[in-house]
């Protein structure tokens, strides 16, 4: 089937793409968002440099109709999400967002009730555009690079008046392989570097509840959950945090959570391989401590 990609230029994305693309046909085309080479061998590629979805929806279902591509793939993010839904609208195509999982003969699966459940559906009309969860597929080694021409532009609808870069210290939480997130059991910003001291040890990222973050404790960017992101670590440490259904959504994908947490009732226990119920204050120091021990 023709297929498409439409990504920024990224690695790790464009790869879990391309993984996903081989369901569907032997070399996707792809739409690269943003300056620079393309990584991976694409059989055609086209290029916008404007990174605002809006200004890029008319240019996309033109090309999309003039070369009759019938899967449209983008990943489930700001970007992706952005993009899917007018143009899905535009072109009058079907969308199925978050997509976790590809089965024969068309038939994909997204999540529903934060992660409780998975809906199946099957592709009936085409163009489908299809926007893919981070990480649940892995990412095809790109080799080499894709000469690719500039996609015309009908013009800005949008203007980008300015871009503020948000820091970015330390791993991205999508990308982590561990993360240790705090929640409101951990009283105070103040007690938030313990938290960072033991990911800095196995090279993960801070995460926090929206408890946490409601506090003023942590960044809104550090929000795991439905209204935050959604991760999918080997290993996530749950300190202080009650295991409210809204954040177990957010980890629905980790592969093995540790919860540490005072009180034996609380429902993170339910969702945790491992559970240490006392103080994470007895607790946290101790593991720093071994850790260090170890090497
Ligand atoms: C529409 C909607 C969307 C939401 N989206 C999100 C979301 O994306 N992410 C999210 O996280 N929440 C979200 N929430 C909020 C969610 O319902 C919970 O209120 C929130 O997750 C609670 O955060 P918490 O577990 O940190 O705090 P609490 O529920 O207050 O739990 C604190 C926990 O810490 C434990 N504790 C206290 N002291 C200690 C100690 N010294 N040592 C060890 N443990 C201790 C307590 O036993 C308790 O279990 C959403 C809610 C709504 C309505």
């Amino acid at each position: 089937m023709k297929t498409l990609i439409i990504e920024m230029i990224e690695p790790k994305r464009l790869g879990e793409l391309v993984t996903v693309s081989r369901e569907f046909c032997e070399k996707p085309d792809i739409v690269a968002v943003g300056s620079g080479q393309i990584p991976g061998s694409f059989a055609k590629a086209y290029q916008v440099e404007d990174t605002v979805a809006s200004n890029l929806i008319s240019d996309l279902a033109s090309l999309i109709l003039k070369e009759g591509y019938e899967i449209i793939l983008l990943s489930a993010s700001t970007l992706g999400s952005g993009i899917a839904a007018p143009l899905s609208i535009k072109l009058s195509a079907p969308v199925v967002s978050e997509v976790i999982g590809i089965k024969p003969e068309l038939v994909v699966e997204r999540p529903l009730y934060g992660g409780k459940a998975v809906a199946t559906y099957k592709l009936k009309k085409m163009p489908a555009v299809l926007t893919i969860r981070r990480k649940y597929f892995e990412a095809a080694d790109l080799q080499g690079f894709t000469e690719s021409k500039l996609l015309g532009s009908d013009g800005k609808k949008v203007e980008l008046i300015t871009e503020r870069e948000e820091k970015a210290e330390g791993i991205p939480l999508e990308d982590a392989e561990v993360i240790v997130s705090g929640g409101r059991g951990i009283g105070g910003a103040e007690n938030f570097p313990i938290l960072q001291t033991l990911a800095d040890l196995f090279n993960g990222a801070v995460g926090a509840s929206r408890g946490a973050v409601d506090e003023g404790w942590a960044k809104p960017t550090q929000q795991v959950g439905q209204t935050g992101k959604i991760v999918a670590p080997g290993v996530y440490f749950a300190v202080g945090i009650s295991g409210a259904s809204q954040h177990l959504a957010g980890i629905a994908n980790a592969k093995c959570v540790v919860a540490i947490n005072k009180d034996e009732e609380a429902n993170i226990f339910k969702r945790a391989r491992f559970g240490v119920v006392s103080d994470y204050k007895k607790i946290v120091p101790v593991l720093i401590e071994t850790l260090k021990e170890e090497g």
